[in-house]
Parts: structure tokens; C-alpha cells; sequence
């Protein structure tokens, strides 16, 4: 179970909730703002890895990305942002519950060979050969797979570990392929790599050990993020409409619940606010608008709980 930091030089946090949020890194600033958006205000000295929340009784402690998991799995940490890909390769899935995906930090964990190796075309044509990646066991649990092999430890691919910079394995001489991260593929392509199988697809997510030390904070973050998801996801759509229209409309846009439906002064006529995804809010207007819907207005939903 988590433990206050003893050292007299360290903010006491023995009655705070520790929150493990990435130091650095592509999940930084999507976690900051996270943090931010949900209310949690703090203030982080240079240097410092823990900064005690000023609203509420959580501390913050800024770590490496892949070391969240081990930290929460092993109870020293309650909660942390971290990605799918860490739990994996960090083998700790069944000692922490996921709260809840997040929807940034999205990538895939792929094979990637150099395109001028011709003869490489899928993973399969990699056993045997020498593998460079960050995330070894992965990588090992994939190849175990391709050679038909139950011991991860006993797979013919040779699978080397490196810290970063993994694309520039092959181009050096170290690697046949590599296994690592992809999102846009700008890195893969820049090394003359290209992918040739996809071990996993990753984004971020909030986590607690499977025992909380304070679970009513744990849940009210967790309602808190879902409430900054749910507002990032829909925009608050509202119109006015001929009551007769009004069925036909609903069916249009439903809402999350049902929409919200107002007598104008006008004769027969309603005004409707609903939530709509915003990924489809302009094939929603243009089909209210095709019933007859005017003065449609879209706005953006700040924050929500359900
Ligand atoms: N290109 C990417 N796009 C989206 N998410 C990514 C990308 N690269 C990494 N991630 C996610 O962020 C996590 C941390 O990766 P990142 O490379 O930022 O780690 P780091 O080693 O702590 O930082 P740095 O690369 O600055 O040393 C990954 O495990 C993955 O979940
Ligand atoms: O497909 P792309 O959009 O190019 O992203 C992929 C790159 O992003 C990550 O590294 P990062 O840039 O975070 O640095 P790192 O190599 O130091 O981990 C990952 O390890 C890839 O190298």
C-alpha cells in the first residue's frame, strides 16, 4: 500500500491521495491539461516530482510513463495516467483496474523492417532474425506466437532491448526489425522502415490498484474525467422547430438521454437542445435543416456529468 515520502526535505503526503501523472513525454501536456480541466490546481517546483494539490487532498508525483504501472500495481502509487502498451509490457493487467480509456496518447506497437529488404514482408518473416524494441516482453509474447512456442523464453528471434530511439536499430546494423510505437508512421518512414504487423493498439488510461487506499477520491476523479470526456466528445446542438416536425427530429438527433423540448411563443412551434456527437453534428444540421429546423445553433459543452 502507498506510503508517505520520509524525508523531511518532501511535502508530507501520508493523508493524500498520490496521483502519478508522466513526467514527460508525448502523454505530458494532454495530462496537464486533463488535470486542469477537472479542477485539480497545484503548484510544482523546479525540479520537484511531487506537488501536493492545493483543493484537494491528492499529491501529484510526475514519473516516467512506463514506471506508472508498476508503481500503481504495486500499491506505492493510488491512481496514474499511463498507456495501454505500459500495463502490457509492464505484465501488471491484473494488478491494476482500469478506470478509464482517455482517448489521447493513441498508437499502435508494430513490427516495422527496412523497406529495402525486400524479403520481409509480414512479422512472420522475422523469426529467427535479430529484433531490436523498448518493449520486450511484448515483443517476445509476439514472436513466442509466430514460432508456435508456449515459453516466451524460448522463441529462436533474438530480441534485444534498447531505451529510445529504436527506428535507428536497423540503419545501424543492430537489427533486422524493430517493435515500436506508430502514430502518424513520420519517425518509421524517416528511417526507411515500414510496418509489417500491428502487436497492439494503445491509448491512454486513468488506473487504480485493485485496492484503493481512498476510493470515494478515486471515483470522483473518475466521474470528474468521464464529465470532461463526455464534454470533449459532444457539442450542445439547439434549434427551433414545427411541433409536427418534432418526432421526426428526435429521431434525427436522440440525444445521450432524450432532448430537451421547450413551448416557444410562436404558435405550435418548440425550441430542442440536445447533445450531439461531434463527429456527426454537421450531417445533423443539414438533415434537421431539411425538415424544416431553423435557427440551428451548435456550442461547445465545457464540462458534464452524467
Ligand atoms: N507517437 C506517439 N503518439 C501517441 N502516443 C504515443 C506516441 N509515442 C508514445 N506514446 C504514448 O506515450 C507513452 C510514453 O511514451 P514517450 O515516448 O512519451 O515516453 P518517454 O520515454 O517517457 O518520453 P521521451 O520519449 O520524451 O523520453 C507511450 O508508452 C505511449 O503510450
Ligand atoms: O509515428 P510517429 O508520429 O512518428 O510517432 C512515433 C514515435 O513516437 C515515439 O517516440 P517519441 O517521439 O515520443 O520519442 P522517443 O523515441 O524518445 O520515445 C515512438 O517511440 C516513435 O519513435
Amino acid at each position: 500500500m502507498a506510503n508517505s515520502f520520509i524525508n523531511a526535505s518532501l511535502p508530507d503526503t501520508s493523508d493524500r491521495m498520490l496521483f502519478a501523472v508522466p513526467k514527460k513525454g508525448r502523454l505530458y501536456d494532454q495530462c496537464l491539461g486533463l488535470l486542469s480541466s477537472i479542477g485539480i490546481e497545484f503548484n510544482r517546483k523546479p525540479r520537484h516530482d511531487i506537488a501536493l494539490v492545493t483543493n484537494m487532498p491528492i499529491a501529484l508525483v510526475f514519473l516516467p510513463a512506463a514506471d506508472i504501472a508498476t508503481y500503481v500495481a504495486k500499491g506505492n502509487i493510488d491512481i496514474g495516467i499511463t498507456g495501454l502498451d505500459i500495463i502490457r509490457e509492464s505484465q501488471t493487467e491484473n494488478d491494476v483496474a482500469e478506470l478509464l480509456r482517455l482517448g489521447f496518447g493513441k498508437c499502435k506497437l508494430q513490427v516495422q523492417a527496412p523497406l529495402s529488404h525486400q524479403g520481409v514482408a509480414s512479422a512472420e518473416d522475422l523469426v529467427g532474425k535479430r529484433i531490436v524494441t523498448s518493449f520486450i516482453n511484448l515483443t517476445k509474447q509476439r514472436f513466442a506466437e509466430l514460432e508456435g512456442v508456449s515459453d516466451p523464453e524460448k522463441i529462436k528471434t533474438q530480441v534485444r532491448f534498447v531505451s529510445g530511439s529504436v527506428e535507428a536499430a536497423c540503419g545501424l546494423g543492430l537489427a533486422d526489425g524493430i517493435v515500436d510505437l506508430v502514430e502518424s508512421g513520420d519517425t518509421m518512414r524517416a528511417a526507411g522502415l515500414h510496418a509489417v504487423g500491428t502487436i497492439l493498439e494503445t491509448e491512454s488510461v486513468l488506473i487504480t490498484n485493485q485496492h484503493p487506499r481512498f476510493p470515494k477520491l478515486a471515483a470522483i476523479i473518475q466521474k470528474r474525467v468521464e464529465g470532461i470526456l463526455t464534454a470533449r466528445q459532444y457539442v450542445l446542438c439547439q434549434y427551433n422547430i414545427d411541433r409536427k416536425s418534432l418526432e421526426m427530429a428526435c429521431r434525427i438527433a436522440p440525444g445521450r438521454q432524450a432532448p430537451t423540448v421547450t413551448p416557444l411563443e410562436q404558435n405550435g412551434w418548440v425550441a430542442v437542445s440536445v447533445m450531439v456527437e461531434k463527429k456527426v453534428v454537421g450531417d445533423k444540421m443539414d438533415a434537421l435543416s431539411d425538415i424544416g429546423a431553423t435557427d440551428i445553433l451548435v456550442l461547445d459543452i465545457a464540462n458534464a456529468r452524467a
